[in-house]
């Protein structure tokens, strides 16, 4: 298993191009099943996840080539409506293949799915919503067993609490619904908006997303088409929360501000600069210490879960204390003790985290659960004194697209340790 391996205490400087955002992506590419005709996706990020999805889709007959940043995926017919454990035990969004597969062939069997381990994460949501539409299900040994052999319809789905890819998996199985679909309460991530954006390029009619309701009127036939994927939020805001913690200045091209929602103002209040340019962001680290600030996680456009362990990195060298409420899913503070390890001070009661800033960290071997955690878990090594070994690199490989040579290229001394 590779380790990374980082020399700390050097700024940031530099330019760092953001790479299309790994959680779109995956869901857009899901959409391909949809038609029989080509879908080209370009400023996809090569990431495992990514070819992980890859495979699954041509295991249901789909052609694929990737070419640069371009993915094109044609499912001109579906070979198997099988979606088998190993290919979608590792990540979440494979499972979103169901719908689309129910939709256009009657039937589907797919594994349940896997993911970051940072909470139960069931898909009775996902489930409720494809039997409202007129499939039915069924669950046996680690599968869902689907059939709508009339086709599915549409229904009006109102969910308990925000779900993104509950949120997702009803446009993709309502576009070739009978009928027309209702989302209350719909998810209003900027992924949310992308894949609607897609879908709609290949004939759908979907209307609200990025709302609290969506609105989707099914169709006969979805088409090709072409989609840009939107710049990876997560990306971003982990950049910018690496360059606060070593101090410089960065600029981050192919992305955008409105994009972090909340995050954005946080990083302002706790003294970071940042500035929108026309094609990116700047960000620089004003003064030498930064201010300790509450954050508590929520959907969008609150601060975003997937930032909350880069942001408990960030915080471990702030001046103060700051409070960090993990609000969406109940295991995610596994980067704490790792971080402590570190030198680090914090301690965890329920869903709050309490981060006491220290001056300094102090490098150490290291290692994370999950994807975001190993992120975090970086940027400390790059602002901590002397050598932090992260292990387990697997889990970064599935998110950062070429994250070495992104941060070696702004001086950071960081190096793929293969073992
Ligand atoms: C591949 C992808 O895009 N992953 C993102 C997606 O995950 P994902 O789509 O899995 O996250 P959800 O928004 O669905 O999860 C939110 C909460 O709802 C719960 N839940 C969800 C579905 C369901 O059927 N039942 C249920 O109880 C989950 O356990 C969690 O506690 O959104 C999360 C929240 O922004 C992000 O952290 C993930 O990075
Ligand atoms: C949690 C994440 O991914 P997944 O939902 O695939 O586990 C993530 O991208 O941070």
């Amino acid at each position: 298993m590779d380790k990374l391996a980082i020399i700390g205490g050097r700024p940031l400087y530099g330019t760092i191009p953001i790479s299309g955002a790994k959680n779109s992506a995956l869901k857009v590419m899901a959409a391909a099943l949809l038609t029989d005709e080509k879908l080209t996706l370009t400023n996809v990020p090569r990431l495992a996840d990514v070819d992980m999805l890859m495979r699954l889709l041509e295991q249901h007959g789909t052609t694929t080539e990737f070419d640069g940043s371009t993915l094109s995926l044609h499912a001109k017919t579906i070979s198997s409506t099988e979606a088998p454990y190993d290919l979608v035990r590792k990540m979440r969004a494979s499972f979103n293949v169901l719908g689309p597969l129910l939709a256009r062939e009657g039937k589907a069997k797919v594994s349940l799915p896997g993911g970051c381990a940072i909470g139960a994460r069931p898909v009775d949501l996902h489930l409720k919503m494809l039997t409202a539409m007129g499939a039915k299900i069924e669950l046996d040994e680690g599968y869902v067993f689907a059939e709508a052999p009339d086709g599915l319809h549409g229904a009006d789905i109102a969910f308990p609490f925000v779900s993104v890819g509950a949120t997702e998996h009803t446009m993709l199985a309502a576009t070739l619904a009978k009928g027309e679909t209702t989302i209350e309460n719909a998810a209003r991530e900027p992924e949310i908006a992308d894949l609607a954006d897609c879908l709609n390029a290949m004939g759908a009619k979907i209307t609200g997303a990025g709302r609290s309701t969506i609105t989707i009127e099914g169709v006969d036939r979805l088409h090709g088409a072409e989609h840009a994927v939107l710049p990876d939020r997560i990306e971003t805001g982990a950049y910018i929360m690496a360059v606060g913690a070593t101090g410089g200045e960065l600029t981050l091209t192919g992305t955008r501000s409105d994009l972090l929602g909340a995050a954005w103002s946080v990083l302002e209040e706790i003294g970071l600069y940042v500035e929108d340019l026309d094609n990116g962001l700047r960000v620089k680290r004003n003064g030498e210490r930064y201010k300790a600030v509450d954050i508590i996680t929520q959907p969008f456009p609150g601060f975003p879960t997937d930032l909350q362990a880069q942001f408990m990195a960030l915080m471990a060298t702030a001046d103060g204390v700051s409070k960090i409420k993990e609000t969406i899913f109940e295991n995610r503070f596994m980067h704490a003790p790792e971080l402590s390890r570190m030198g680090a001070k914090i301690s965890v009661d329920g869903q709050t985290a309490t981060v006491r800033g220290v001056e300094r960290l102090k490098g150490a071997p290291v290692m994370a659960t999950d994807l975001r955690a190993s992120m975090s878990l970086v940027i400390a090594g790059l602002a901590a004194e002397g050598q932090t070994m992260v292990n387990r690199v697997y889990h970064l490989d599935r998110g950062f697209e070429r994250l070495e040579e992104k941060l070696q290229a702004c001086g950071a001394l960081i190096e793929r340790v293969k073992e």
